[in-house]
């Protein structure tokens, strides 16, 4: 896995022990599921934005924001990086019609 994404899910998981006053990680925790859910559709809005608007840095960056929130969306489900990485990986060698067949069984 990417040295930052292994990094970054460690400081997730450090900050659920963090006052929600000093963290902005640890104030999404405090406000939960749906607000976590919330940031996610933001920022994937915000990319599609950048995105159609054609700016390579502003879509960098939207995207960074976007993984940024569902990585924080793993930690508070108990998930990390790694269980994404290996379903990718599993699907990886797989053309796109073995892998949607795979999906129906
Ligand atoms: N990678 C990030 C990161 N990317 C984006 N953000 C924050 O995500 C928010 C993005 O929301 P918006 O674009 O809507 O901007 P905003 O209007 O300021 O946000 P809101 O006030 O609406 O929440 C901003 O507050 C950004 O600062 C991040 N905040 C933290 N991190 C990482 O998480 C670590 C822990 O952060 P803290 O918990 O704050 O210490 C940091 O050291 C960083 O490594």
């Amino acid at each position: 896995m990417s040295e930052i994404l292994r990094q970054l899910a460690d400081v997730l998981e450090q900050r659920k022990q963090q006052s929600a006053e000093k963290s902005y990680v640890a104030s999404l925790y405090a406000k939960g599921l749906d607000t976590i859910l919330k940031k996610i559709g933001e920022e994937a809005t915000e990319t599609v934005i950048a995105a159609k608007g054609g700016d390579k840095q502003q879509i960098v960056y939207e995207t960074a924001d976007l993984w940024f929130h569902c990585m924080v969306l793993l930690a508070q489900q108990g998930l990390g990086p790694d269980d994404v990485l290996n379903e990718l990986q599993r699907r990886f060698g797989l053309s796109g019609i073995e892998e949607k067949a795979q999906r129906q069984k």
